[in-house]
């Protein structure tokens, strides 16, 4: 292999409690929140192409004009205790929440910029409240930080000149001062989301990244970290001039799921999402295909089937409050996991052969495999490949507990009988499994 300074310092996946606490999760929020919201994807009353977060950049706003916005900047509607309320409702069990996107804006009163939530008519620190009301709830707080910053006068994209060095420098002095900053003024901050780490700045900063990391990790052990910061000294990203993961979980999954589990090569993993194609601060014209409830919890047990965990993302209005969609989209999701979270949570591969009807995941907890049907045949028989040793003890329908009915066909083959009618979400089967020699204890007659 080739020798590296600043590659992956891990073989294999983490193997501490706060990591494996982060593997039950199941399911997630992502909230993408700044001055972004105000216009909302318009310009001008034009709509603008590209993501609403990304406005400043596809319509190549005079920096001025886009950084004014935070005079405007006061979202009388911000409720963050409501905000909890409602990830609680949906199941979520961790949030990631944007402390400052790539437009450089603060939502907490950093001493290291002049642009931040402080500057603006709020005047108040957004993130406290927020990591308070989300703890309340149970759930954990991940912080989003944008490493690019078009804010920044030092930021680069590239390094080509020594006075490109040595602003650059500034700025990771800058950017090591904020992550401080935030590290210490939200103490139950549990992880890092890093982004904007694709320039060939950073890919040119690959010790630096690496004594970032090494230098957050130290001012909080445990802290969860993907593979989105770091590069090696090579400008590999992702994977180590070895090919091997640097971080503590793959964070290549933006708008995409692994299609086989091959691709997840063994690396924790997590999937981000958006509701709209591809938008993730709020768009007021939500254009193309606009997920619905029950395409979302196939992607959640896809992802959840193939040992990661699935983020649904949500893009608050500038004043604070949702839009509809997003309001009726938690509340189905939250029905649905009420009834089948023990599929999902603490849950992860099943050893079962995938078939067309869904997947198949496997508690951690309970030991019981889980069938998450989608696809319903036509003869409602779903096909079952129970593996080498096992048996079948019982097969019933989450919520309502009906046992259904289950019929050896040859072999392995069996077919579990799902009822009929229409669904309009996705039924779970809870398997009750035996190994084989238990079986044979059960069907002994007692004497
Ligand atoms: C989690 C997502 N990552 C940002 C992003 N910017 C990109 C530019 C090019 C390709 C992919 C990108 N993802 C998006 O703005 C959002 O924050």
């Amino acid at each position: 292999s080739i020798p590296l300074r600043h590659g992956a310092h891990r073989i294999g996946n983490r193997t501490d409690s706060d990591m494996a606490h982060w593997r039950d999760y199941g399911l997630g929020q992502f909230i993408h929140w700044g001055l972004y919201a105000i216009p909302g994807g318009f310009w001008h009353g034009q709509p603008v192409n590209g993501a609403a977060e990304w406005i400043r950049s596809s319509k190549k706003v005079d920096p001025k004009e886009y950084d004014a916005l935070i005079s405007q900047f006061n979202p009388v509607k911000y409720d963050p205790v409501a905000w909890a309320l409602m990830a609680k409702n949906m199941g979520t069990k961790y949030v990631t929440f944007t402390t400052k996107h790539h437009d450089g804006f603060c939502l907490w009163p950093s001493k290291y910029s002049d642009f931040t939530i402080m500057q603006s008519p709020w005047k108040k620190d957004i993130i406290k409240p927020f990591v308070e009301a989300y703890n309340k709830q149970g759930i954990d707080v991940y912080l989003y930080f944008s490493i690019m910053d078009w804010h920044n006068p030092d930021w680069r994209y590239e390094l080509k000149t020594k006075s490109d060095s040595v602003a650059f420098d500034r700025f990771k002095e800058f950017t090591k001062n904020q992550l401080t900053e935030l590290l210490t003024l939200y103490p139950t901050t549990k992880g890092l989301w890093f982004d904007g780490t694709w320039d060939k700045s950073w890919k040119a900063s690959g010790a630096f990244s690496d004594e970032l990391e090494q230098y957050l990790k130290k001012l909080r052990p445990g802290l969860v970290i993907g593979s989105r910061l770091r590069a090696d000294e090579k400008g590999n990203r992702h994977l180590d001039a070895n090919g091997r993961l640097m971080g503590d979980y793959h964070q290549v999954w933006e708008r995409k799921i692994p299609e086989t589990i091959a691709e997840v090569k063994g690396y924790d993993w997590e999937c981000v999402m958006t509701v709209p194609e591809n938008q993730w601060g709020y768009n007021a014209r939500w254009s193309g295909h606009v997920k619905s409830s029950s395409e979302i919890i196939e992607m959640l047990a896809n992802c959840v089937s193939k040992g990661g965990n699935f983020v649904l993302n949500f893009g608050p209005k500038g004043d604070g409050s949702f839009r509809e969609e997003e309001i009726r989209l938690a509340k189905e999701i939250g029905n649905w996991m009420a009834v089948n979270g023990e599929a999902i949570y603490a849950a992860g591969q099943s050893d079962f052969r995938k078939e067309d009807w869904g997947y198949y995941t496997k508690s951690k907890t309970s030991g019981k495999t889980y069938m998450v049907v989608f696809n319903t045949p036509v003869t409602n028989m779903l096909k079952v490949n129970i593996p080498k040793n096992q048996k079948i003890a019982s097969q019933k329908l989450l919520g309502s507990k009906q046992v259904l009915p289950l019929e050896h066909i040859e072999g392995r083959m069996h077919y579990i009988r799902l009822p009929g009618g229409v669904r309009q979400q996705p039924a779970v089967i809870e398997l009750q499994l035996i190994s084989d020699d238990q079986k044979k204890e059960l069907d002994v007659p007692k004497t």
